[in-house]
């Protein structure tokens, strides 16, 4: 019998099975942001255990509240600051240079085919996008990876969910993913792997990748994952180069982390998406899916623009091209996070900052801020946005507030219009 990729990536990593279906696996790296990390290191430095498993394996940052807006996330900071500077831990990414963990950590080449990667952050899953198996654990394995490199997983059981057809125009990654959690329900992929494969796939970039992977938890699944290929290779090339002789070696060593054809799917969903229109979220389940068509004229108060979903170089380019020349309705707050420095750097050089400034969107610093409606965009009680973020919770984004996902695209038009909108309206 053939094994997925998982499988192999599982098998490349095992310490042990202390019991039948479950693998510690040793970790090529343990990411940390503020919310969570410092609670994993108060309680080892209380237990008299102040220590890393490796310095190098570790890479933090301050991202989800920064700079810091009151005395708490000061503290949270703070904790994380003087841990990484006890540590020795050099990737640390403080005010300044900090950006969403799921974007400035592919960014700098932290990621590779074949890695295992933790983090306290259930959207860990984004990394899969380069062929890794990446997933997002609680306090007690957080602390355990920072101390010992070592995790515990059960079997990885994987569903294939293969992506066929072209995308029309207005159509992007992010439908093509709330399209499938639409399909599988927030529970279809409970404790398993998603390995997003077929000719969408391929044809997509890192960047697409990401917004797939980043959404699997949504459906429940504990990573998602694609195969590595001369996209990846390229994505990386700046990284690797020292490593390999070209890049048909790069990618040749990455081929062993693809699953072979004879491997065991728990499922495998196959997708034609020709005839997929733009859609969005309603309700405050992610699984809750409508085309923006049968949701077209519900006003929103606000558009947002940003997160580990859709705060990518990519995403400011297809919004800025819907609102070029065009003015945020009067009626709308329109708030756009770039998700890391580099990004909003781009975003400024090939004059898309000034697109968007000039149609009177405001602009911050790189944070995950209004994602998790903990700043810089917070809703007020009844409020409503169109956002390109991952999770449609009641209150995320606010008290009372509601929350529709959407792809960057239609979030820009919404902004035009006030009321959800299809991009398509504004092209050419
Ligand atoms: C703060 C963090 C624990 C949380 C998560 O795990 O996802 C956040 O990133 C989110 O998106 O809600
Ligand atoms: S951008 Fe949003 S979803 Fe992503 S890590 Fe930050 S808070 Fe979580």
């Amino acid at each position: 019998m053939g094994k997925t990729i998982a499988e192999k990536i599982f098998d490349a990593h095992k310490v042990e099975s202390p019991e039948e279906g479950i693998f510690v696996l040793n970790l090529d790296r343990v990411f940390c942001h503020e919310i969570t990390t410092p609670i994993a290191i108060n309680d080892l430095v209380s237990r008299g255990k102040d220590r890393v498993f490796d310095p190098e394996k570790i890479k933090a940052v301050i991202d989800h509240v920064t700079p810091a807006k009151d005395s708490k996330t000061a503290e949270q900071g703070k904790i994380m600051r003087d841990w990484a500077a006890r540590q020795g831990i050099k990737d640390f990414f403080d005010i300044g240079q900090n950006g969403v963990c799921h974007a400035i950590f592919p960014e700098k080449g932290f990621v590779r085919p074949g890695y295992t990667v933790i983090m306290g952050d259930s959207h860990t899953c984004t990394h899969g996008a380069f062929g890794a198996f990446a997933a997002g654990v609680g306090t007690t394995d957080l602390e355990v990876g920072i101390l010992k490199g070592v995790c515990s997983f059960k079997t990885p059981e994987s569903i294939r969910i293969n992506v066929s057809g072209s995308l029309k125009q207005g159509v992007y990654a992010k439908d093509v993913i709330l399209y499938i959690i639409g399909k599988i329900g927030v529970n279809g992929a409970t404790n398993k792997v998603i390995e997003f494969t077929g000719p969408v796939i391929d044809r997509f970039s890192m960047e697409e990748r990401m917004t797939i992977c980043n959404m699997a938890v949504e459906a429940g699944g504990t990573c998602g994952i694609c195969t590595p290929d001369m996209t990846t290779v390229n994505y990386l090339w700046k990284f690797i180069e020292d490593d390999f002789d070209s890049k048909e070696a790069a990618l040749k060593d990455y081929s062993q982390w693809a699953s072979d054809s004879d491997a065991h799917y728990s499922d495998v969903i196959e997708l034609d998406v020709t005839d997929l229109e733009p859609v969005a979220t309603f309700g405050y389940k992610p699984d809750q899916i409508k085309t923006i068509a049968e949701m077209e004229k519900t006003p929103v108060d606000q558009i947002y623009i940003g997160s580990c979903t859709n705060g990518r170089i990519e995403d400011l380019r297809v919004a800025a091209e819907v609102l070029r020349g065009k003015k945020v309705s009067p009626n709308v707050r329109a708030v756009l996070s770039p998700a890391t420095p580099d990004i909003y750097k781009e975003a400024l050089k090939e004059g898309l900052i000034e697109i968007f400034m000039d149609a009177g969107v405001c602009l911050t610093n790189p944070t995950c801020g209004a994602c998790l409606g903990m700043s810089n965009g917070v809703l007020a009680d009844g409020e409503v946005c169109a956002s390109t973020t991952n999770r449609n919770f009641n209150g995320r984004m606010g008290k009372g507030g509601t929350v529709h996902l959407m792809s960057p695209a239609s979030a820009a038009a919404t902004a035009i219009n006030g009321y959800i909108t299809n991009s398509a309206l504004y092209k050419g």
